[in-house]
């Protein structure tokens, strides 16, 4: 890490600093308030076209590349601005899961890259179905209820993610969510840990606090195990260009075919199992984190949006034209209920830097203003800073829930061209919460789907409003260093909805 630190040219700008060192009190600051000191980074270096360095995670020193390189730092091929170094810095995803080699060669993530599309057209109906079994398993309030948000949404989104991943019936099974669960947890909590430790601990370090995802680990693949058994004798049996009767339409199928064909030489129980794991990381926190924050922002919404009564609505009239069928075409239409998502997405992300890279090429990256980046540097996009930038976003600090939806209809309807590159799952320089470019996010279509699926579904029975103590105000969202904190504990009032209200 502090050979990083040295190797930074002296000609890279850094914040709060006239000369090359970072002083001991910037370095404090990114601890105690980061926002800040993202805030100046942003106005003085990032806002201008301009790269500087600020301090990072585990005392390392960060590039900050200027959003208005977003295209550029997307073009660069992987061998030499690399995502999966770059978050492998910070999830430490080899301690978490005990092989570097899910990192190195991601094929899980693969999968979802080039399936995503295809499944979700097979698969949209199910997460659909899932929840009818999960609103009610997780959100059974008689009348009314004050709700811990966070926690509900978790276990819902778990079981309906699990529903895409490893299909009936084990996405219904609580102890199989419950050990995926905690071993998201414990695998953010680790990696936390482990960046603040000095190299020279981390070998006895890593084992010890890695005790916990280990046994989690175990626990899940004796859940995999017999769907693993079952599925690869079968489709050694039938051979990979057919398909054999009944066959499962889920991620891990996806995931057996995939690698059968590409790396047969690593297919076992235990790499399977733990690249299911990780995929779970990836699906289940952010997405129950995202949709959290948007009941939130939707309770705390205006009055004079009547937010959650236009979602019913448009989903009711939507899915009414669609013969009653939530799959991606009818998703699409719902502009009103995506512009509330991209929106709460925008103020309320869990990152607030995008497009972490590190770079791999002996020789460094030259950026576009001039400035050579050595190996072994990491470089991000303030992301959050780009959201609330004033002269992007009018009013960026408010949540305006119908702000993508006007502008989607009244460029629609001044350029008679569709606008659909405001929607959730579109990205650009102007919105990073899914990254951009060849690496963006492949779950999001997913999550679009989960999100308008989980709105519907629980406001159509539900109606949800802030707790009187907060007197109309949505609660906090602190930062802890540079990451927004999840709502934990935030509590909202739901109100089973009277038949004649439906
Ligand atoms: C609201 C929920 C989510 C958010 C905010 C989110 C955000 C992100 C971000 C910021 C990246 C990095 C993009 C980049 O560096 O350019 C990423 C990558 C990725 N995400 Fe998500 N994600 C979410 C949900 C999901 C889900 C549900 C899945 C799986 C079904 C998923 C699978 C992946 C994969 C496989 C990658 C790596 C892509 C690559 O390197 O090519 N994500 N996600």
């Amino acid at each position: 890490q502090w050979r990083t630190f040295r190797k930074l040219p002296a000609s890279l700008p850094r914040v709060r600093s006239k000369d090359a060192n970072i002083s001991w009190s910037t370095r404090w600051a990114y601890l105690t308030d980061c926002q800040k000191l993202f805030s100046e980074a942003y106005e003085s270096f990032a806002r201008n076209g301009k790269t500087c360095v600020v301090p990072g995670m585990g005392f390392k020193d960060e590039v900050h590349l200027s959003a208005k390189h977003t295209q550029w730092i997307a073009s660069q091929p992987d061998a030499v601005l690399s995502p999966e170094e770059g978050f492998r810095e910070i999830d430490k995803g080899d301690w978490n899961t005990g092989s570097a080699d899910y990192i190195h060669d991601p094929w899980q993530s693969a999968v979802i890259r080039k399936d995503m599309a295809r499944v979700l057209e097979i698969l949209a109906d199910a997460v659909d179905d899932e929840l009818k079994y999960a609103v009610p398993e997780h959100l059974n309030v008689a009348t009314q209820e004050d709700v811990d948000v966070l926690e509900t949404m978790r276990w819902i989104v778990a079981q309906i993610s699990s529903r895409f991943t490893v299909g009936l019936p084990l996405c219904r099974n609580k102890d199989y969510l419950y050990q995926s669960l905690a071993f998201a947890d414990l695998a953010i909590l680790n990696s936390g840990l482990l960046i603040y430790t000095p190299s020279l601990l981390k070998p006895m370090v890593g084992f010890l606090i890695t005790l916990p995802t280990r046994y989690r680990r175990w626990k899940i693949k004796q859940y995999v195990k017999p769907l693993y058994i079952e599925r690869v004798q079968r489709l050694r049996q039938n051979g990979l260009n057919t398909k054999y009767d009944n066959e499962p339409t889920d991620n891990l199928q996806l995931m057996l075919r995939y690698a059968l064909e590409k790396v047969p030489q690593k297919v076992n129980l235990t790499a399977v199992s733990d690249r299911v794991c990780l995929s779970n990381l990836a699906s289940f926190h952010q997405t129950g984190v995202t949709v959290s924050h948007a009941l939130i922002n939707i309770a705390a919404s205006n009055p004079e949006f009547n937010t959650a009564e236009a979602i019913r609505q448009e989903i009711a009239d939507v899915l009414r034209a669609n013969g009653g069928v939530f799959n991606k075409a009818a998703a699409a239409k719902m502009i009103h209920t995506d512009s509330v998502m991209k929106e709460s997405l925008r103020t309320h992300p869990f990152g607030t830097r995008a497009m972490i890279r590190k770079v791999v090429s002996p020789e460094g990256v030259k950026t576009p203003d001039g400035h050579v980046i050595p190996e072994g540097a990491t470089t991000s996009v303030l992301s959050w800073h780009v959201h609330q930038d004033p002269d992007l976003y009018e009013n960026p600090s408010k949540f305006d829930p119908f702000r993508f939806s006007r502008q989607r209809i009244a460029g629609t309807e001044k350029r008679g061209v569709d606008q659909s590159g405001l929607a959730f799952v579109s990205t650009g320089p102007t919105y990073l919460p899914f990254g951009h470019g060849k690496h963006a996010c492949p779950g999001r279509f997913l999550v679009d789907m989960e999100i308008k699926m989980i709105l519907h579904h629980v406001l159509q029975v539900y109606d949800i409003e802030l707790l009187p103590e907060h007197n109309g105000v949505r609660p906090d969202t602190p930062w802890v260093t540079e990451a927004m904190m999840p709502p934990t504990g935030v509590k909202l009032r739901f109100t089973r909805r009277s038949v004649d209200k439906n």
